[in-house]
């Protein structure tokens, strides 16, 4: 186990383990395991060995909730990496629980790519071409209510599995439209399906979404890691995760946030919005980065949150403590894999 040789002074350089990554068997997952396995061979040459695991919701076609609810994918693979399986976990940072887990932590964040999300149409359509109802296919909450704030006369239809079963239900001509993330498009290279890529500003995306999350062991020093991670984005996610957070929002909850760091400044948005998108709330704040930048993103995100609690947030939406599940990934679809 690479576990603790390495952390036995003297031992490491006698012991030549490969780095071994967990993933889960989806294409999209895979993807991004072989993308951070590639850029830590390259910036380290370390030896990396890809186990796949498949988990209970992989395998399922029960709801989520019979299945235990919360984080049902992530779960097989954090034992494995508990019990000395693996040495990392890739995970899209979006889809993993804001509550931490015990022994493991966040070892590394890679420089997110798109945060934005696409509309991928059958004709090349953008949103406002679309023709009147058009069927348009998401299981997110928040892109509903985005959806249906630009245009009510949709017809929002429930859709879950992967990223090529949506495509696919365009393709047959189930479906006018489908929303995805531009970042998955990206990484199983099929950003040619998408037809518009929606404004940060107009459209925010998921707490983290478009970043990665490598897990590691509490404790554990791999040093490789040092060479993948991106602090700006680090910060960035972790402000949008502390929103989230603090407003004790669940999975069913419509909340998008964007964080940017320019120079010293860290900037903050979120915004929650009601189910049917005819009201929504808006936050926008910004603190100096000097110091404990981990610190000024958490409390960021509690002061954004805060605000929007006082502006009526819980109100409009399933957010503070009325509907929480534990937070797991938006758009989550039991039976599917991204
Ligand atoms: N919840 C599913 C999921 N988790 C991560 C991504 C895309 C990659 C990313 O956001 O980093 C997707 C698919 C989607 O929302 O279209």
């Amino acid at each position: 186990m690479r576990g603790w040789p390495r952390d036995h002074q003297g031992e490491e350089s006698s012991v030549t383990t490969a780095l071994r990554i967990a993933t889960r068997g989806s294409a999209l997952a895979r993807a991004q395991t072989g993308l951070v396995a590639a850029a830590l061979t390259e910036a380290t040459g370390a030896e990396i060995e890809i186990v796949i695991i498949t988990s209970e919701g992989d395998r399922s076609k029960e709801s989520l909730a019979s299945l235990g609810g919360t984080g049902v994918f992530a779960s097989a693979l954090r034992e494995a990496l508990v019990a000395g399986d693996c040495d990392l976990i890739v995970h899209s940072l979006k889809d993993l629980p804001t509550a931490p887990y015990p022994g493991l932590v966040i070892g590394a964040v890679p420089e997110r790519e798109d945060a934005r999300d696409a509309l991928c149409t059958r004709e090349g359509l953008t949103l406002d071409e679309l023709p009147e109802g058009a069927r348009v296919g998401t299981g997110s909450p928040r892109r509903v209510a985005q959806l249906l704030s630009l245009r009510p006369d949709l017809t929002i239809v429930d859709i879950r599995g992967n990223v090529d079963t949506r495509l696919g239900r365009l393709t047959d001509g189930d479906l006018d439209a489908v929303v995805l993330a531009s970042a998955g498009l990206g990484r199983l290279g099929r950003l040619d399906a998408a037809t518009e890529l929606f404004a940060l500003d107009l459209w925010p995306t998921a707490p983290g979404q478009g970043a990665l999350a490598i897990e590691t062991r509490e404790g554990d020093s791999i040093p490789e890691l040092l060479s993948i991670e991106h602090t700006p984005t680090r910060t960035a996610v972790l402000a949008e995760r502390s929103v989230l957070a603090a407003l004790e929002a669940g999975c069913a909850a419509p909340v998008g946030a964007t964080a940017t760091v320019h120079g010293d400044e860290l900037r903050l948005s979120a915004t929650v919005y009601q189910a049917d998108g005819e009201a929504e709330l808006g936050c926008e704040r910004s603190a100096e980065l000097l110091g404990d930048d981990h610190l000024v993103a958490e409390l960021l995100g509690q002061a954004v949150a805060a605000q929007l609690l006082e502006d009526g947030a819980a109100e409009l939406a399933p957010v503070g403590g009325a509907a929480a599940n534990g937070g797991h990934g938006e758009d989550y679809w039991p039976g599917g894999s991204e």
